[in-house]
């Protein structure tokens, strides 16, 4: 994929004096009193740049808290006023966008099930045209990077250049251990289009536990995260929205304490040791390459032999096979389960469609 945007650095717009940024509060702003206690203990404790609360909030089903809309805004008005940090809030229609700044709040995210629906971006990007408000946007619900991407370029096309990516993981068909797995390759991969483009890590929305919160935001800050977006509420337990996955702003605090920053300390040998191990994997990289195009040039042959004596190109008692050793093999070489399994469902669709076109070829 080639893309191209314009942004400007997370540095021009809020200063964090070189540490990663943190935006904490409730999930849900549901009273006056909830919204002043959150947020004055959370200013207390001193870790914040900027608070986050949500007044409209997309539910899955019917008949959830939907959040205080319109009401809530003049509380977080106040807030800002009395802690003199920004503001952000979720928003999810122009409507939305127009109340916002109506009540002088400093950053809109984009939800997730937002970011999906490409007409509901563009309706937000032509509400934002000639704003200046920096402008953050969750991956979609799916793990789609060209959605995350696209909804970058219809944000960007509004003219604003403040913007940052909020990485909060995707939905699962299934229980799994995390509420979004996070498929950290994806956000790598944004990274990877758009080195400036900062990118903030949402452990509470990964996790929905309060118990996976300080891995999931140790390895965003691992991964060179530019900041964090942390669910903070006073009394967690009693919340309205997302309970299980918020903490007091004295925890956060703790726990935000606890993270280690990795700040890369340049020795005088550090250079050349990373050059000599780079290189090292450069030379693996090859023959991890080469190995693959030997296999394929067997498949290749197999495919030829099996047109010869019309043989079905999937072959699934061998494949299940192949499978299962694989996976013994690669637990014994101490590999992740997931990448063996990954590996080899690609290399045999791979196999399956080189055959598919041996097998459409009129023999030579
Ligand atoms: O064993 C075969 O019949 C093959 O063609 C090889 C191979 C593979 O890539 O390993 C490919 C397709 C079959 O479904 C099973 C295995």
């Amino acid at each position: 994929m080639k893309a191209n945007l314009d942004v400007l650095p997370l540095s021009s717009w809020i200063d964090t004096a070189g540490k990663p940024l943190i935006i904490a509060g409730p999930c849900s702003a549901e009273t006056e009193e909830q919204v002043s206690e959150t947020v004055s203990r959370i200013a207390k404790e001193g870790y914040a740049h900027v608070i986050r609360a949500g007044v409209w909030k997309p539910r899955t089903r019917p008949g959830s808290f939907e959040g205080m809309g319109e009401a809530a805004l003049p509380w977080l008005a106040a807030m800002k006023k009395e802690t003199g940090l920004p503001i952000a809030v979720e928003v999810a229609t122009p409507q939305h966008i127009e109340l916002a700044l109506k009540y002088g709040i400093d950053i809109l995210w984009i939800g997730a099930r937002t970011t999906v629906n490409p007409f509901n971006v563009q309706d937000l990007a032509d509400a934002l045209k000639g704003v200046d408000v920096p402008v953050l946007i969750k991956n979609p619900v799916n793990p789609d990077l060209a959605l995350w991407v696209g909804a970058f370029e219809r944000i960007a096309g509004a003219g604003i250049k403040k913007m940052a990516a909020i990485h909060r993981g995707f939905s699962n068909a299934q229980e799994t251990k995390f509420r979004n797995s996070p498929m950290w390759q994806l956000a790598v991969e944004l990274k990877t289009l758009f080195p400036q483009l900062p990118m903030i890590g949402d452990p509470s929305h990964m996790a929905g536990k309060r118990a996976y919160l300080y891995e999931l935001a140790q390895r965003a800050l691992d991964l060179n995260y530019d900041g964090l977006i942390i669910e903070s509420h006073r009394n967690p337990d009693e919340a309205w929205s997302d309970a299980s996955q918020q903490l007091t702003p004295e925890a956060l605090g703790e726990m935000l304490r606890s993270l280690e920053i990795r700040k890369p300390s340049y020795g005088e040998d550090f250079q050349s040791e990373l050059d000599q191990l780079r290189q090292k994997i450069d030379n693996i990289d090859r023959e991890l390459l080469e190995v693959l195009a030997a296999r394929m040039a067997v498949v290749e042959k197999l495919g030829e032999y099996k047109r010869e004596n019309n043989v079905a190109v999937l072959q699934l008692d061998r494949w299940k096979q192949l499978h299962n050793s694989r996976a013994d093999l690669g637990k014994k070489l101490n590999l992740y389960p997931e990448l063996v399994e990954e590996m080899f469902k690609l290399i045999h669709m791979e196999s399956i469609r080189k055959q598919t076109e041996v097998m459409n070829q009129q023999p030579a």
